[in-house]
């Protein structure tokens, strides 16, 4: 019978339903890490909300378990590629507390706005200071939001019945759904200096972190108030402090913070912020959609082998699954390489099957390049619904098959169109089950893609790859494998380097600078 450790505070739904579907469930919460490391090998499955930390170290102890149920949305208290690497898969309950952590976002604005705390915290004291807590009315003003998806369009909508005017700043979000939506499509830089509240609903990656720093601070307007009720670590805590203290910024409503749980944050004890221990997600409702569907989506992986959202895996038949895996991983590494590097909108993404793999069913191979691609900008994107928010954003899938391939016994072309450029990239399999990319943007290179890669786009010029090596080495990353290509002498040339350890940002922006390098990125997989 397999067994599940619940070690999150989850509704007893969820342990209802494991019991019912015959499976032991443990609620043990509150553990150390120590404490889960010591018990985790018992377990098949572990149910978990925001506190528990999956890390590489709890993994490498959790020699029996198969799935990771995330009630919620945010996986970043899960090392997925790690849960990847030791082939746990890893799953979330995408919409259940959408509904639940917006209308938390329209809370904390408006007890932001009319100092609510304060003034409960006053009158409760008995001091009825009426004149201290002057408000400020929100209809009428521009709410920006940043990331219009699930939670930031029902943002959106419950801030339109407000009568505030809305405007969003999101790559994904198409023109047609802002129109839906009736928020109007700007950049950031637009929103930054027009909003008068600003909320976000991203989630954390590189490119979010941060996003509100001191430099977007300094550019929006005199006595802008900010909403985070997504992720600690998307606003800059210092600079947001300096702000505040220099009226620059009139208030802040926070529910997630930098360091979780947050106990000692420099925010804390001033009268300009509002803030909740990330109760976003906290209703009854909201922990009854998550706890029914992640104890389900469990159960049905451990008994029947079904997979429903997950964020690192296909689902597909017992019957295709041997002979598609090796390309599925291909298909994965494809998208994924593709997804980093792209920085605007997405328009198009054009896949080809040549030779051997035409013929075998391509759909999942289809939605594994997809969620490799979206992935690096989405916290819920997975192989069932990768087609389907793909289409969502109107971004064009195009699928083509052709049985004659040169040179491969198959091969896989990735072409992605944005708002800015057309990139490709293309891979096959080396031996009937090794991944390898063998061309970049059409330059032929042959690389087989390692967690840690950097990679470059220079100019194909003497001494150029001799202060790559060096600028690395002197940071100390070794390298354990480099490979080149260039379209012609003295033309565009490519560089993928594997390194042993994450390539850091410092590291990175030396290697932008050096001459001849026309784009750097570190690529993690
Ligand atoms: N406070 C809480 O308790 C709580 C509860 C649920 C979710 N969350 C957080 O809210 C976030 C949003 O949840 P969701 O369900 O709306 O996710 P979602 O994936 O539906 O939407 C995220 C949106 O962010 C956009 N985005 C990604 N990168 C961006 C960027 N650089 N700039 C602007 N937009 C960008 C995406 O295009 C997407 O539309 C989650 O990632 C999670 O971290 C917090
Ligand atoms: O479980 C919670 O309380 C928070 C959940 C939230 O952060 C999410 O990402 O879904």
């Amino acid at each position: 019978m397999p067994k599940v450790l619940v070690s999150d505070k989850l509704s007893p739904t969820a342990v209802e339903i494991f019991r019912e579907r015959g499976i032991t469930a443990d609620v043990k919460t509150g553990l150390t890490p120590e404490e889960l490391i010591a018990i985790i090998g018992e377990y098949d499955g572990l149910a978990i909300r925001s506190a528990t930390k999956v890390t590489k170290a709890v993994l490498a102890a959790a020699s029996n378990l198969k799935v990771i149920g995330r009630a919620g949305i945010g996986v970043d208290n899960v090392d997925v590629p790690a849960a990847t690497q030791s082939g746990v898969v890893v799953m979330n309950t995408p919409y259940g507390n959408a509904i639940t952590t917006a209308e938390h976002a329209i809370a904390m604005m408006f007890a932001q706005a009319r100092q609510i705390p304060q003034a409960n915290a006053s009158t409760h004291a008995g001091k009825w200071e009426k004149s201290k807590f002057m408000g400020v009315e929100l209809s009428g003003k521009v709410l920006g939001i940043i990331g219009c998806g699930n939670i930031g369009s029902i943002v959106a909508e419950r801030a339109i019945g407000l009568r505030m005017r809305v405007i969003a700043y999101d790559p994904f979000l198409s023109p047609e759904r802002a129109t839906d939506l009736g928020v109007e499509k700007v950049d950031l830089d637009d929103l930054i200096q027009r909003a008068d509240i600003i909320t976000l609903h991203t989630p954390l990656t590189d490119k979010t972190r941060g996003i509100l720093n001191a430099d977007a601070i300094a550019r929006m307007k005199k006595g802008v108030r900010i909403v985070n009720c997504a992720r600690g670590g998307l606003v800059d805590e210092a600079a947001l402090k300096a702000a505040l203290e220099s009226g620059h910024v009139a208030g802040a409503a926070l529910d997630v913070f930098a360091e979780e749980p947050a106990r000692d944050n420099p925010l804390f004890g001033m009268d300009t912020v509002v803030c909740t221990p990330h109760l976003g997600a906290s209703t009854s409702e909201a922990q009854e959609n998550v706890a029914l569907q992640v104890a389900e989506q469990i159960s049905d992986f451990l008994l029947t082998g079904a997979v429903t959202n997950a964020l690192n895996t296909a689902a597909v038949s017992a019957e295709d699954a041997p002979r598609l895996r090796p390309y599925m991983k291909l298909c994965a590494q494809l998208g994924s390489f593709a997804g980093q590097i792209t920085e605007s909108g997405l328009k198009s993404v054009h896949i080809e099957y040549q030779g051997d793999v035409a013929g075998l069913n391509t759909r999942p191979l289809t939605s594994v390049v997809l969620q490799g691609l979206l992935s690096p900008l989405l916290d819920s994107v997975n192989m069932v619904n990768a087609q389907v928010i793909a289409r969502d954003r109107d971004v064009e899938v195009k699928e083509t098959k052709s049985e004659s391939c040169r040179n491969y016994h198959s091969l896989i072309r990735l072409e992605v169109t944005t708002e800015r450029q057309t990139r490709s990239v293309e891979g096959s399999l080396f031996g009937d089950a090794l991944p390898r990319v063998v061309r970049i943007n059409d330059i032929p290179v042959e690389a087989e893609l390692a967690p840690d890669m950097l990679y470059t786009i220079n100019e194909d010029k003497p001494g150029f790859i001799g202060r790559l090596g060096s600028t690395i080495g002197d940071a100390g990353l070794n390298i354990a494998s480099f490979h080149l290509g260039r379209a012609s002498v003295g033309g565009q040339a490519i560089c993928l380097v594997q390194v042993d350890s994450a390539v850091s940002p410092e590291v990175l922006a030396t290697l932008c600078g050096l001459p001849h390098v026309l784009m750097a990125k570190a690529l993690r997989f």
